[in-house]
């Protein structure tokens, strides 16, 4: 693991003011992904130096940037009631030493960073995305912002399984996950095994410590899990099976809320028409 000493080297990149807050865009140079990251940060109107508001952490999809969320969501009216921040980092490491899948696919590679630590060359050099959420962001945050340490953290797609997985592994770190859509079993949906084969390897023991379902069905867990999945979703049966949450969910005894939202696909419409419920069910506990 790297250092956790907060970078000085913050650049921002873009401010615009909306829903009486502000959204802004950084780059800093990041010690886990050796590699200039990116980031979008909203916070909230009462958000002071003397007022410090909590952090919803928001991890987003294959093929996503920093921008995806923030610019398609329609989160920030609610966020800015609740007096929460949300932070919506890259999906991968990027630059032009950062390898990328060799025929340009959008499931591996650039935007496709999984959330995981890669241990096989080429990957294992930059593709550390689980250190930089869990263990470099934050402090980053913390330190540069009018935040607290209360964290809550949601995703969509491959940004549900980090969410889901992240906050398994961490539930000292988190108050609370959520997810839209999650890849729930990755080892065994054609999106998880690409991606761990190359670069976790072919010893799928290495696989199960980032696969929600793993997690979930090996572990009780206290942490509130809320997940909302559209039945029209083009990805469900193949790459998604909530199901396997809902069972694994029951064979260790863990609370699991999964709702199935009738004709959603698995698009940013969808979680606009969410987004508030689960900024909702976050404030509950990050109050
Ligand atoms: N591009 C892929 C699908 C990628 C995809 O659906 N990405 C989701 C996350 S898994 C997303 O959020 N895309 C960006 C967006 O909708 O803004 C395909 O055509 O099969």
């Amino acid at each position: 693991m790297s250092s956790n000493a907060p970078s000085t080297q913050l650049a921002q990149l873009s401010q615009a003011k909306v829903a009486g807050g502000w959204h802004q865009q950084y780059q800093h140079p990041a010690s886990t992904t050796a590699c200039n990251m990116r980031f979008a940060i909203f916070l909230p109107p009462n958000a002071s130096a003397a007022n410090k508001v909590p952090v919803l952490y928001w991890l987003s999809g294959l093929t996503c940037s920093d921008e995806n969320f923030m610019q398609k969501a329609g989160a920030f009216k609610m966020a800015a009631q609740l007096g929460m921040a949300i932070v919506a980092p890259d999906t991968s490491p990027r630059g032009d030493e950062v390898p990328d899948a060799p025929d340009g696919a959008y499931d591996l590679g650039l935007g496709a960073g999984f959330y995981l630590n890669a241990t096989q060359a080429p990957w294992q050099r930059h593709y550390q995305m689980y250190d930089y959420i869990v263990h470099e962001l934050p402090p980053l945050i913390e330190a540069h912002f009018p935040v607290t340490t209360q964290r809550a953290i949601s995703g969509h797609s491959m940004g549900g399984h980090g969410a889901l997985t992240i906050a398994l592994k961490n539930p000292q770190r988190y108050t609370s996950v959520s997810a839209f859509s999650p890849i729930c079993h990755p080892s065994n949906c054609p999106w998880g095994q690409k991606a761990f084969s190359h670069y976790l390897g072919e010893d799928k023991a290495s696989w199960l410590e980032y696969d929600a379902a793993e997690l979930l069905k090996a572990n009780k867990t206290e942490l509130s899990i809320l997940v909302d999945q559209g039945d029209a979703d083009n990805f469900l049966a193949e790459q998604l099976n909530p199901q396997s949450l809902v069972d694994a969910a029951a064979v260790s005894g863990s609370a699991l809320t999964l709702r199935m939202q009738p004709g959603y696909d698995h698009s940013y419409f969808f979680i606009s028409s969410f987004i508030d419920e689960h900024l909702a069910f976050h404030a509950k506990y990050l109050a």
